[in-house]
């Protein structure tokens, strides 16, 4: 049987210009107060996910959705995938400090849409501070349908890159430590998921 490879996935580095991450890294600074402890599906649950969230992303939820609406049709194209036609874009801002991790999860089991849509395309767009106080945090993609860990890729969360790769691939954040424990010094992260319409926007007619 042949070797089971990683779920395809791709990185598009320098994604923001560096004002716009500048101005991304400042705004996430000043906006610490929101963020909230992340939870999964059953809630708060620290043995699954352990990370900081930020559900709104204020000024800059326009420029994400725009450029994932903007380029996802070549993503898909580059990793080998059916074309999709976008219905929508989920964002979340997330920051890993000393300790923090996701456990292996699907992100199509995490959160369905209850509009008519669900998660296509998950893409990560990695930043922080520099000088980098975090080590770890690694992602790790493992191929589609297996169990085991001994196959994956490892995506490291550099700096103003963006790792995309299909919401139903099996993957994880590997822990972080961050010496510091400062809050500054986080792996920063903004989640998009891409959704794909699973049903008509508009009802059909009454009988
Ligand atoms: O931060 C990452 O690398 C991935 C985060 C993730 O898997 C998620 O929020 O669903
Ligand atoms: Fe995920």
């Amino acid at each position: 049987m042949p070797l089971a490879t990683p779920a395809p996935h791709i990185i598009v580095p320098n994604f923001l210009t560096t004002e716009e991450h500048a101005s991304l890294l400042r705004w996430t600074l000043e906006n610490q107060a929101s963020f909230v402890p992340a939870r999964v599906f059953t809630g708060i649950d620290e043995d699954r996910r352990r990370a900081l969230v930020l559900p709104d992303i204020g000024p800059f939820k326009m420029p994400f959705a725009a450029a994932a609406a903007k380029q996802y049709r070549s993503w898909v194209a580059q990793m080998g995938l059916p074309p999709f036609d976008l219905a929508g874009v989920e964002l979340e801002l997330a920051a890993h400090n000393d300790g923090a991790h996701f456990h292996r999860h699907l992100d199509t089991q995490t959160v369905m849409g209850g509009d008519g849509s669900h998660r296509a395309l998950s893409a990560v767009y990695y930043f922080h501070r520099e000088p980098k106080r975090f080590t770890g945090g690694q992602l790790r993609i493992y191929p589609q349908g297996s169990h085991d860990d001994e196959v994956f890729a490892t995506v490291e969360p550099m700096q103003n890159t963006l790792a995309v790769f299909p919401s139903w691939a099996a993957h994880q954040v590997m822990r972080v430590e961050c010496p510091s424990q400062d809050f500054a010094d986080s792996r920063f992260a903004v989640n998009c998921w891409l959704h794909v319409r699973t049903r008509p926007t508009t009802e059909s007619p009454k009988q």
